[in-house]
């Protein structure tokens, strides 16, 4: 099945054209200032596509999401300050709309001129984003719908979310794939092949039920796991261990246990734990059985890095998802500085995907150069190398 692209979209001819684009805009904030965005890289990646449509005179209506809302308005989750970097970034300007698809929305679309770019107010305010009820999402697909005139999914991170904006608004309209969404695809179709040996995947940050149910299918195509970050803990607690109050999914533990019977995973042996989520929290380096009842594991200790790195010294291809620790605060960086150091060594392919895995890079003062790919989505490349049809490539092939 062929997919229409952005090029074909822009050999019609777009002027005058109302084109709306699924981005991916779900950018880290500061957590010490959490009105600043800490990372702008997905705001960024997206900067060719709005660029090639504004300039060529289409008027362009950007939708994004940003964290996980609840269906409702939440002033936590407003895309209001990403609008303002966006136009920063584009050098024109991007009228905000504080709805998304109410009176401002409209009253926003309706007023665009040639050339001009709207962001409409975060998808999942809307109850119909997200549902899993197909009527309430394809209501509130029709109602995206009559933004546009065309659909480009641009969103990489969100192609496997099964969500109004990404799924369901392009059998409404002519729908074409973004460059960030091809170029992507492009690159990790070259680890769904024949990935050249020892195959090494490594998995942390937060969300841990989402990437567990990754881990199962994966684990037949590689050679080693390495396992840090908050999903860690479930595993150790798999092993018999106490965790204290570090992140868990206590249903998953039986789930682990079967995983780790594989042989293939490693998981850390010592842990960086603090008696609060803090910079400035009581903080010690404990083996990882021997985490204290009252405190919490924010990062992977210097044995398991040393461990990792040795993993990593020997391998050809090399996933990396999911910071190790807690990076953003510096007492728990240490353990996704060393993993991230170790790949830049690897002697072969490597890609980090995912937003706060190449916010870590960054942040870290890392080469960018030195991996062979860092991709803007962490769950979309997962569930990509699992070999799972992503919802929204599809809808795009429809
Ligand atoms: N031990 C831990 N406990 C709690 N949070 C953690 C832990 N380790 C990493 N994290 C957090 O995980 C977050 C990133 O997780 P995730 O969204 O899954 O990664 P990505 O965006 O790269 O896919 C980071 O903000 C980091 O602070
Ligand atoms: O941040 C994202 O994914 P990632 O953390 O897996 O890279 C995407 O914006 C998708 O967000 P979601 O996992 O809340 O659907």
């Amino acid at each position: 099945m062929t997919i229409r692209t952005l090029d074909d979209l822009l050999s019609e001819g777009v002027a005058g054209r109302r084109v709306l684009v699924r981005a991916d805009l779900n950018v880290p904030f500061d957590k010490a200032n959490p009105s600043v965005i800490s990372d702008d890289g997905r705001i960024r990646a997206v900067l060719p596509t709005i660029i090639a449509l504004r300039d060529a005179g289409a008027r362009v209506v950007v939708m994004s999401h940003l964290g996980r809302p609840k269906g409702a308005p939440d002033p936590k989750y407003t895309l209001a300050p990403v609008a303002v970097r966006f136009s920063e970034l584009l050098g024109s300007p991007v009228v905000f709309a504080d709805d998304t698809v109410g009176a401002s929305a409209q009253d926003a679309v309706s007023r665009l001129t040639d050339g001009g770019v709207v962001l409409l107010e975060n998808l999942r305010f809307n109850p119909g984003e997200t549902s899993k009820d197909e009527a309430e999402r394809g209501a509130f697909a029709a109602q995206l719908a009559a933004f546009g005139d065309a659909y480009v999914d641009d969103a990489f991170g969100a192609v496997h979310r099964k969500h109004a904006s990404v799924y369901d608004v392009p059998a409404l309209l002519p729908h074409y794939a973004g460059g960030l969404v091809l170029r992507e695809v492009e690159v990790l179709s070259t680890l769904t092949g024949n990935p050249e040996r020892p195959y090494v995947v490594v998995l942390g940050g937060s969300k841990v039920s989402d990437k567990l149910a990754v881990i199962q299918a994966l684990l037949p195509k590689v050679d080693t796991l390495l396992i840090g970050g908050g999903m860690c803990f479930t595993f150790l607690k798999a092993l018999g261990y106490e965790v204290g109050k570090s992140l868990l999914e206590d249903d998953q533990v039986d789930t682990c246990r079967d995983l780790l019977a594989s042989g293939k995973i490693k998981v850390p042996t010592d842990v960086v734990v603090a008696d609060r989520f803090a910079a400035d929290a009581q903080v010690d380096t404990v083996t990882a059985d021997a985490i204290p009842a009252e405190w919490l594991g924010l990062d992977i200790g210097p044995d398991t890095v040393a461990a990792f790195a040795e993993v990593l010294g020997t391998a050809k291809t090399v996933f990396w998802n999911g910071p190790m620790g807690v990076f953003e605060l510096a007492p728990f960086a240490a353990g996704t500085r060393g993993v991230a150091e170790a790949i830049t060594k690897v002697d072969g392919f490597t890609v980090v995907g995912g937003g706060d895995s190449a916010a870590a890079v960054r942040a870290l003062g890392l080469d960018e150069s030195a991996f062979g790919h860092i991709s803007t989505g962490g769950g979309a490349s997962l569930e990509y190398l699992e070999g799972k049809t992503l919802p929204g490539v599809a809808a795009l092939e429809k």
